[in-house]
């Protein structure tokens, strides 16, 4: 099923394309020929060897347990070149798929996740990106999500859409030579970790996956593919498993698996270093004696992470604290509140009190002037009329909003940046108070 979406406001002419939506699925068992096309395309254009007819289906297989729609920008009217590729490859690729997103105070909120978005070359900069993603958050805001989220390939290209950072990963290096010593061993040697086979992380990563999201503050739901990522098993870029992964399980006291990790050896590092591919662990027991086991690995003095939380318990657990060194920090998940009341009623408080402010928004989706009331940690946001008898105290756009929402910034920061607009005085330092968060927050997925 597809169907040609309309692009307001823009001269056929001078924008010759077409978006077209479709589930990507199988369809009596085969991967239609539109799916394959589309799936050629974002190999194009994210550097990825061409997919393999296999490859295809069981990609379409995985996507189809996420209900991933993929949209399509084709050329209209246009015969292509001989030898080039045809009208019916989209010259542009994007996808969503929806989820959830942990906000605090147990609650997991729809969340409509953006990816697999390339223009091909030969036609950038003539506003598809713009097309595509102006028409599809206003689909998703219609259909009643509040946030979109998205992993972003390059830093500026996002924000004037009204997304915002919201989260970041860190890559750390952990010296391990001799073991990693802990401050309190026996916080590091709860429970008991033992080696499986990382097919058992293929099955069991959803259930762990789960619990994990559930417990983490900014954690955003996983896609299907995640499992064999998380095990070794297959990726966009190979569907070969890899020979090198390592699975180590951690068992609570009860017996029950609450967390794991895969591992690699990186063959180039010097000194011996082991990467981990994925960890997950439901409590602090867990991830300190995944650590602790990770320090114990014979003929090795390093561990590298890429997903390493900024506020990370073990580096704070580690005798040696300098042994645990942030080499980089790196922005990871945008949001984009697309419906501002609904979004800040989801969130939890941690203080009760009211501000009034104003939300600029380029698309239009969040803007307006709202009231926040807050009362036992839970909040009413209202939309006040823009007739001047409601005064703003503070001014912000969406960008700067998605950023806070988690907290990965405060107001206060964004305005000494130039970002935010005070008021009346004080409204600054009276919405941090509001918005302060429950902690760091972190998500452990890439999509
Ligand atoms: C969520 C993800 O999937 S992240 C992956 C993003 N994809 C990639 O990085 C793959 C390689 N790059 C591409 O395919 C393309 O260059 C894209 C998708 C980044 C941009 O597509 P285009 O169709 O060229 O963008 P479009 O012409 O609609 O430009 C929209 C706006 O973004 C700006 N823009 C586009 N690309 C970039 C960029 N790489 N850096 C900074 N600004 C950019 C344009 O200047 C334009 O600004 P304006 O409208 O405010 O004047």
């Amino acid at each position: 099923m597809s169907h040609e979406r309309e692009i307001p406001g823009r001269n056929p002419r001078s924008f010759p394309y077409e978006l077209r939506s479709f589930p990507v699925r199988l369809v009596d068992g085969v991967v239609p020929e539109e799916v394959a096309k589309w799936s050629q395309a974002v190999a194009l254009g994210f550097y990825g060897d061409a997919p393999t007819g296999e490859n295809l289906a069981k990609f379409a297989v995985l996507e189809q347990a996420d209900g991933r729609m993929a949209t399509g920008a084709y050329l209209k009217d246009a015969a292509a070149p001989a030898g080039a590729w045809g009208p019916e490859y989209p010259v542009a690729t994007y996808a969503y798929h929806r989820k959830n997103l942990n906000v605090g105070g147990g609650t997991l909120l729809p969340v409509h996740q953006i990816t697999a978005v390339t223009v091909r070359p030969s036609h950038r900069r003539r506003g598809i990106l713009r097309a595509m993603i102006s028409s599809d958050l206003a689909q998703a805001k219609a259909a009643g999500i509040p946030l979109a989220a998205l992993t972003a390939s390059e830093a500026t290209i996002y924000g004037r859409f009204g997304f915002g950072v919201a989260t970041h990963k860190c890559t750390v290096e952990v010296a391990t030579r001799g073991g990693i010593a802990f401050h309190n061993p026996s916080a590091a040697a709860q429970g008991t970790v033992e080696v499986a086979d990382p097919l058992v992380v293929r099955d069991l990563h959803h259930e762990i996956f789960a619990r994990v999201h559930a417990a983490t503050y900014g954690s955003i739901g996983r896609h299907d593919m995640y499992r064999l990522v998380a095990s070794g098993q297959g990726n966009y870029a190979s569907m070969t498993p890899v020979r090198n992964i390592r699975a180590a399980l951690h068992y609570d006291d009860a017996g029950e698996i609450d967390g794991y990790v895969t591992y690699r050896p990186n063959e180039e590092a010097k000194p011996p270093t082991v990467e981990v591919v994925d960890l997950l662990a439901v409590g602090e027991s867990a991830y300190l004696a995944l650590w602790n086991y990770l320090g114990s690995l014979d003929l090795i003095e390093r561990i590298t992470w890429t997903m390493a939380p900024e506020v990370d318990p073990l580096e704070w657990a580690m005798a040696a604290k300098r042994d645990y060194n942030r080499t980089g920090t790196e922005d990871h998940l945008w949001l984009r509140i697309l419906d501002t009341p609904a979004a800040l009623a989801a969130r939890h408080y941690l203080s009760d009190g009211s501000i009034t402010v104003h939300v600029g928004d380029p698309l239009g989706h969040a803007s307006g002037i709202f009231r926040i009331d807050v009362v036992h940690g839970m909040a009413t946001v209202k939309r006040c009329p823009e007739d001047g008898s409601v005064e703003a105290e503070l001014g912000l756009g969406v960008s700067e909003l998605s950023s806070i929402y988690l907290g990965a910034v405060s107001a206060r920061t964004l305005s000494a940046a130039g970002r935010v607009r005070e008021d009346v005085p004080g409204a600054v330092a009276r919405f941090d108070a509001l918005f302060a968060p429950p902690g760091p927050a972190h998500s452990l997925t890439n999509f």
